[in-house]
């Protein structure tokens, strides 16, 4: 057979018999009548007993092998299913087509066996013998190949897609997570975090703190917030809540956390170089909360704050800081309202 005939037989489409659905499993695996009479007769008769393995994945090799009777196990491994072929059928092809070849797959007998084992010789015999029968065999073998390939590229790529949605369902999943982390800790009202919030933030002080400053707590409480939610209503009393919430936020470094206590109790825990600092945050606020105007509101609505304050000793709980602020804010309440006090 010339070059030219065999690249012909090989390459023709219509030289292929057409499987129905161009996948592996679908392309005839047996040999002819034909195609096994000249196989088997170029090769070495074997005869194996279970449980013997002919060949090892991995391992090189330049023979084919093709059945007479018995079964063959052929594991691929990973997860790539095994397959068990039997009489007419062939296997390890591929060591004759493209020479020394790693073999793919392990094969071992699961019953007795009678074998044909064709080396290189005499695969070059039967192509010189019976070209045109050889060609066939190999384009058949050629096309199933291919197919496999597909196959297993089609599933790689499926399991690809099927990955990508896990993934992405995984990501929505840890998005919702945190958006509900963040909702548990944050002050529907104001947007300021809330208490759970604070006692989060507070687990974290060592990791937060810049070691240039110390921290301070600030109480700020509303005055008679009662009274405004009497006389205005309580829609203008959250009006009320929120732009005080806004001045806190607006009074606070990046390192610091404004919440809500709950009702009209707020806080603002800071990190400041020293007393008068944290004393000038805190008139600052008393003072913004004055300022307040609310352009829907009647103009007799007026807001103030009482804003008590003190130093945060490390070696003291959160309920000693608190405690400390909240005597502070006592005073200024006690005072009148409508002003601060840092402890000394
Ligand atoms: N509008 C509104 N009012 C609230 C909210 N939460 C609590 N309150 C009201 O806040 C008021 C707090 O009243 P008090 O604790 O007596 O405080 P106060 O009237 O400011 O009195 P002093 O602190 O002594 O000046 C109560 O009337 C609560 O009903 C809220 O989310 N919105």
């Amino acid at each position: 057979m010339t070059k030219a005939e065999f690249d012909t037989a090989v390459d023709s489409p219509a030289a292929l018999p057409q499987p129905p659905g161009a996948l592996a499993p679908n392309l005839p695996r047996q040999l002819s009548d034909a195609e096994f009479a000249l196989l088997a007769a170029a090769g070495t008769r074997r005869e194996v007993a279970p449980p013997e393995t002919i060949i090892r994945k991995g391992e090189f090799g330049r023979t084919m092998f093709v059945i007479e009777s018995g079964r063959i196990l052929l594991e691929f491994g990973g997860e790539l299913p095994d397959k068990l072929i039997g009489p007419r059928e062939y296997f390890g092809e591929l060591a004759l087509f493209v020479g020394n070849h790693a073999r793919v797959a392990s094969a071992s007998a699961t019953e007795p066996c009678v074998l044909h084992v064709l080396d290189h010789d005499a695969f070059e015999r039967v192509l010189r013998q019976s070209s045109a029968l050889v060609a066939q065999f190999m384009r058949r073998s050629f096309a199933y190949l291919v197919a496999s390939e597909q196959q297993l590229i089609a599933n790689l790529r499926r399991r690809n897609e099927d990955l990508m949605l896990t993934l992405d369902s995984l990501r929505q999943t840890q998005d919702q997570l945190t958006l509900a982390q963040r909702q548990i800790r944050t002050d529907d009202l104001t947007g300021l975090c809330n208490r759970r919030g604070l006692y989060r933030h507070l687990e974290r002080l060592n990791e937060l703190r810049d070691p240039e400053r110390q921290f301070g707590l600030l109480l700020v409480d509303l005055d008679d917030f009662k009274q405004i939610n009497d006389h205005y209503g309580h829609l203008t009393g959250d009006g009320v809540l929120r732009a005080v919430a806004q001045e806190l936020q607006a009074a606070s470094a990046p390192v610091d956390l404004p919440c809500r206590l709950g009702g009209d109790e707020f806080a603002l825990l800071v990190q400041v170089r020293d007393r008068r600092e944290l004393a000038e945050r805190a008139a600052l606020i008393s003072e913004a909360a004055r300022q307040l105007r609310f352009p829907h509101a009647p103009r007799s609505l007026k807001v103030t704050v009482s804003v008590g304050g003190s130093l945060c000793r490390d070696e003291s709980a959160w309920s000693v800081w608190y405690s400390d602020a909240d005597c502070a804010l006592y005073h200024v309440k006690g005072s009148g309202g409508d002003g601060w006090h840092v402890l000394p």
